[in-house]
């Protein structure tokens, strides 16, 4: 399914952000890897959330769900062996099950969806399991992943941080439950470091002990530990959220944006900073962000590896903004859905935007009179590019269509029903490759 973005001078309206897609997931993880019953309130329903909580009860959980939560009696260390696991395209939960698979006998991750999760590269976390006693079988670093494990030893581990830190948070999900105890030593640089706080508080809530340097460069694991079943709430999800504040930043708007915890320890949560930097009118109180949008926006500087997942969207606004915008240090997002600095910005040049991009940096030379748009967009398997084009149509002179524009459910599939809400004009129609 395509989505066509008609220009949309204004929004208006109040939302409930989404629920967290990042804490929902870590929420079904530790929930299946305790021995009793745990609940979680309001969980994320997306692709990504729905792929894990698929693998858990393929792991051997039971998940039993209403409107409000879902409920789930854990496998704790003994997950049941199963042959196949499916985790769609989200990397996030690939790799943490890949660490708890290496205590199943055969598993095999398929690979189904070769452009994007099969080209995404999983060597340091193959590296690490591998040193721990783990048997895999992979096609250089990437999917189809065949794990035979049963028992990986602790002691002394070393993980490569510098692509990505789900290796590191897939290590600290699976190693309280090993034998002996473990040290994590993160070699090189660490990225998305603030995802890591994420891990390690809902770690904590499932009452495990880890013992953390302050940067996050070593932990002590104690071995031996079990999941404690608990209740959880799910908090609202920023990267989504994200992508709406910079479209109510770059048009005539009044919106409200429910359910944004002020300290959150989700990173994103700087696109609130950083909007307001740009000089959007804004507030951010109580959980409540209300930006009231003059279409007037000022560059920024901004070292994106603080908020991955939002980096698209401020991007996006920066396009309508006066001067020259830079967001630096943020190379792995070449290693996300898609490559999002080239892919992204050849899209973004599409619409008409002035951007250049270096290694690691995305610089957005602003267009405060607007773009042309009157494009096709591909996204790439991607919904965060989905998400921030969107942004950029809303803008344009003329309609932009995005192609595939379905693949916005991997996080946010009430993306556009939320859009719709507040006025934005976008209409869901039949696309002419139904093949991605
Ligand atoms: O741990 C997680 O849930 C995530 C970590 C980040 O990835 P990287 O560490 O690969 O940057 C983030 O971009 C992703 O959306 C979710
Ligand atoms: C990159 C993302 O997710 P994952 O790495 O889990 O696929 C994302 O949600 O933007």
């Amino acid at each position: 399914m395509d989505v066509i973005v008609t220009p949309t001078p204004r929004l208006k309206g109040r939302i409930e952000a989404l629920s967290s897609k990042n804490y929902t997931t870590r929420y079904l993880l530790v929930a299946a890897l305790a021995e009793g019953t745990s609940t979680i309130y309001y969980p994320a329903h997306s692709e990504d959330s729905d792929a894990m909580r698929r693998c858990i009860r393929d792991l051997g959980a039971i998940v039993e769900e209403d409107d409000e939560k879902i409920v789930i009696t854990g496998f704790g260390r003994n997950p049941k062996p199963a042959e196949q696991l499916d985790v769609g395209n989200a990397g996030a939960v690939l790799r943490f099950l890949m660490a708890i698979a290496s205590l199943c006998p055969d598993v095999t991750f398929i690979n189904r969806y070769p452009d994007s999760l099969g080209k995404r590269p999983h060597n340091d976390l193959i590296e690490s399991l591998s040193n721990m006693g783990v048997t895999i079988e992979h096609n250089e670093g990437k999917l189809p992943i065949r794990i035979q494990g049963g028992k990986p030893r602790g002691g002394h581990i070393q993980v490569s941080g510098n692509i990505s830190s789900q290796f590191l948070s897939a290590l600290l999900f699976l190693t309280p439950l090993l034998d002996e105890d473990s040290e994590i030593e993160v070699l090189h640089d660490l990225k998305s470091k603030v995802v890591v706080g994420q891990t390690l508080e809902v770690l904590e809530q499932a009452g495990i002990v880890i013992h953390a340097d302050e940067d996050y460069m070593r932990f002590r694991v104690p071995g031996g530990q079990r999941y404690e079943a608990k209740t959880y709430h799910v908090q609202g999800d920023y990267p989504g959220s994200a992508a709406i504040l910079a479209a109510a930043a770059v048009t005539e708007s009044d919106v409200v944006v429910n359910r944004l915890m002020e300290n959150s320890k989700q990173g994103e949560r700087a696109v609130v900073d950083v909007l307001r930097m740009m000089e959007t009118p804004l507030t951010h109180e109580n959980g409540v962000v209300h930006v009231q949008g003059n279409c007037k926006l000022k560059a920024v500087e901004f070292d994106g590896d603080h908020a991955t997942d939002a980096v698209l969207a401020m991007v996006a606004a920066a396009v309508f903004a006066e001067g020259t915008s830079r967001f630096y240090n943020v190379e792995n997002l070449r290693y996300k859905e898609c490559d999002r600095i080239t892919d992204y910005l050849n899209e973004l040049r599409k619409a008409g935007a002035n951007v250049e991009e270096r290694q690691s940096e995305i610089i957005v030379h602003g267009r405060p009179e607007g773009v042309e748009g009157g494009v096709d967009i591909d996204a790439h398997y991607d919904h965060r590019v989905i998400m921030a084009l969107t942004v950029v149509g809303l803008r344009s002179k003329a309609p932009i269509r995005i192609h595939d524009a379905h693949h916005v459910a991997k996080s946010y599939p009430i993306y556009f029903d939320h859009l719709k809400a507040l006025g934005a004009n976008v209409e869901w129609v039949n696309g002419a490759s139904s093949s991605h």
